[in-house]
């Protein structure tokens, strides 16, 4: 057994301390044989050769006894020897035990240590994975932190622009915020009157409620005074055709009254130019007179000459005075003409003066038969807007009336029984005689189970044909104001559609709706043509 140095050198002190015969026991024997046999010993191997080696030494060859006790205590040494290397042995086998257990269980701890090794491990490679992929996330961070710090760099100093703005901002703001709250406050004030406005909204929603009650009381009110007024209508269009007769009779007269003045203008122009010719005639029957009358002047300034000088003949003399009197007869001729002419004169003034009159009382009455006439012409203007406006405003009433009536109308028509059908069947349909209901549901029986339906009309068996088209020719007068109406029947077989469509051929007081509408529509483009409307019909 080889022993560690420290161990050997220790040996050898006590293999020494042996050899030299001192105490065998040694106090520093190992702990591993303290309290031994041997006395806490201990040999290395060069002890044990030298040991073996040693070859006891007598000076005496035959000495026996020496050799005997030198032998004695060799062997004792060798015992010793052997009896240490046992111990040694027992001890290196129980530490060899203690060592193997020890190894068992450190190979214990190191399968279990490998295992939980094992386990780390794969604890750990699953970490390292994960920590790989987290890594990598975190590279991914990392390079996405990195732009983003970019960015956030950049935002900064954006930041840094926008918080000297914002600052700049916040001093506005402060301003907005005074602003505001003062507008706040007066928000608060417009929220109040707005409550307020809301309150007054509100009753006044309650009051257009109730006016939308009186308004649908007015309705029927305004429906009676529709009828009205399309009678007050019709008699207007009686007075406007009457006033288009006074006015086209008035406008004859004044045709008539125009051809008189004209005449008479025409009359004054002759009876002025006779009288033209007239005054020619006069001043040259003047001019001829004062000519006469110069020429008597002359002729008895001759005579006094002849008379004086006296160197004429009598003969002559009478000649000259039978010419002067002549001259005188033809200028008293010509005088009365004269006078004839101025008589004439007088009388074609007078009678100029009375044409003059005349037509002036013609003007004066053509002024006012013109007058009239434009007078007529406004009212007939006039007339004709009111026509169109209450034309308009019958439409828009009319064409209200069938919306509020509802734009989709459904009516319910029930014959009366056939001769061939039994009573009983009548006893199937009743008719309800509530507010609501009246004159527009009805209710049918079946296996004792009561169904009731409400129509916009009920049309009730002893209904007329005529009662059905009275609320059919509102529709069709929407029609003719220019709205799309459709109008069919629908029924069962043997219900009564082709009857009520068409009517009963041959008796023209059952003639159905289809008849009456076409009747209507005539009727209409007829009346209206003299207002200038024009329909073209196409089938
Ligand atoms: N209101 C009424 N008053 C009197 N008789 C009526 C009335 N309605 C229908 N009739 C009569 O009932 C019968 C059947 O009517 P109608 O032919 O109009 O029915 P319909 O619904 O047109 O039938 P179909 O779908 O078979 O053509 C006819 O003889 C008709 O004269």
């Amino acid at each position: 057994m080889v022993g560690t140095t420290t161990a050997r050198a220790r040996s050898r002190e006590a293999f020494s301390v042996v050899n030299s015969g001192q105490d065998l026991c040694p106090s520093s024997a190992p702990a591993s044989n303290a309290g031994s046999e041997c006395g806490g010993m201990e040999f290395s191997r060069e002890d044990v050769d030298a040991l073996l080696s040693e070859r006891p030494k007598s000076k005496n060859k035959f000495n026996y006894k020496e050799r005997c006790e030198n032998m004695q205590e060799y062997i004792k040494r060798l015992r010793l020897c052997i009896k240490w290397f046992q111990e040694l042995e027992d001890s290196f086998l129980q530490e060899q035990e203690r060592l193997r257990n020890a190894l068992n269980y450190v190979q214990q701890r190191l399968d279990e240590l490998e295992v939980s090794s094992q386990n780390k491990e794969e604890e750990l490679s699953s970490i390292i994975v994960e920590l790989r992929k987290n890594l990598a996330s975190a590279q991914e961070k990392l390079t996405k932190e990195q732009a983003d710090k970019l960015a956030a760099v950049d935002s900064l100093a954006k930041e840094s622009e926008g918080r000297l703005n914002s600052e700049r901002l916040q001093a506005s703001l402060s301003e907005d915020l005074a602003k505001a709250q003062q507008e706040l406050s007066s928000a608060n004030q417009r929220i109040s009157s707005i409550n307020d406005m809301y309150k007054r909204l509100q009753e006044y929603n309650t009051s257009l409620q109730q006016y939308n009650c009186k308004l649908q009381s007015d309705l029927s009110t305004a429906s009676e005074s529709l009828k009205k007024s399309e009678k007050d209508k019709a008699t207007f269009l009686e007075e406007l055709s009457a006033l288009r007769g006074h006015h086209n009779s008035l406008k004859e007269q004044f045709a008539s009254v125009k051809a008189s003045q004209d005449e008479a203008m025409k009359q004054k122009e002759v009876l002025s130019n006779e009288v033209v010719c007239l005054r020619g005639d006069l001043q040259q029957v003047r001019d001829e007179r004062d000519r006469h009358r110069g020429q008597v002047e002359d002729l008895s300034a001759e005579v006094v000459k002849y008379k004086e000088f006296t160197g004429k003949s009598c003969s002559e003399l009478d000649n000259l005075t039978l010419k002067s009197n002549e001259l005188e007869t033809k200028c008293l001729c010509q005088s009365e003409q004269i006078k004839i002419l101025q008589d004439r004169l007088m009388v074609a003034e007078t009678r100029l003066e009375a044409s003059d009159l005349s037509a002036l009382e013609t003007r004066a009455e053509s002024e006012e038969r013109k007058k009239l006439l434009s007078e007529l012409q406004i009212r007939l203007a006039d007339a004709e807007f009111k026509l169109i406006e209450g034309e308009k405003l019958r439409k828009k009433l009319h064409n209200t009336i069938l919306e509020l009536k509802g734009n989709i109308r459904v009516f319910c028509r029930v014959r009366p029984l056939l001769p061939d059908e039994s009573s009983s069947e009548a006893k199937v349909i009743s008719y309800p005689t509530s507010m609501e209901a009246l004159g527009r549901g009805i209710d049918l029986v079946q296996n004792g189970q009561k169904y009731s339906f409400t129509f916009d009309k009920v049309f009730m068996p002893d209904s007329l044909q005529e009662d059905v088209f009275v609320e059919i020719s509102q529709l069709v007068q929407s029609a003719l104001d220019g709205y799309k109406v459709c109008i069919f029947a629908y029924g069962q077989t043997g219900s009564g559609k082709t009857y009520t469509m068409m009517g009963r051929p041959g008796h023209v007081d059952e003639k159905g709706l289809i008849p009456r509408c076409l009747e209507q529509i005539f009727q209409t483009k007829q009346s209206l043509q003299s207002q200038g409307w024009k329909y073209e019909l196409q089938a």
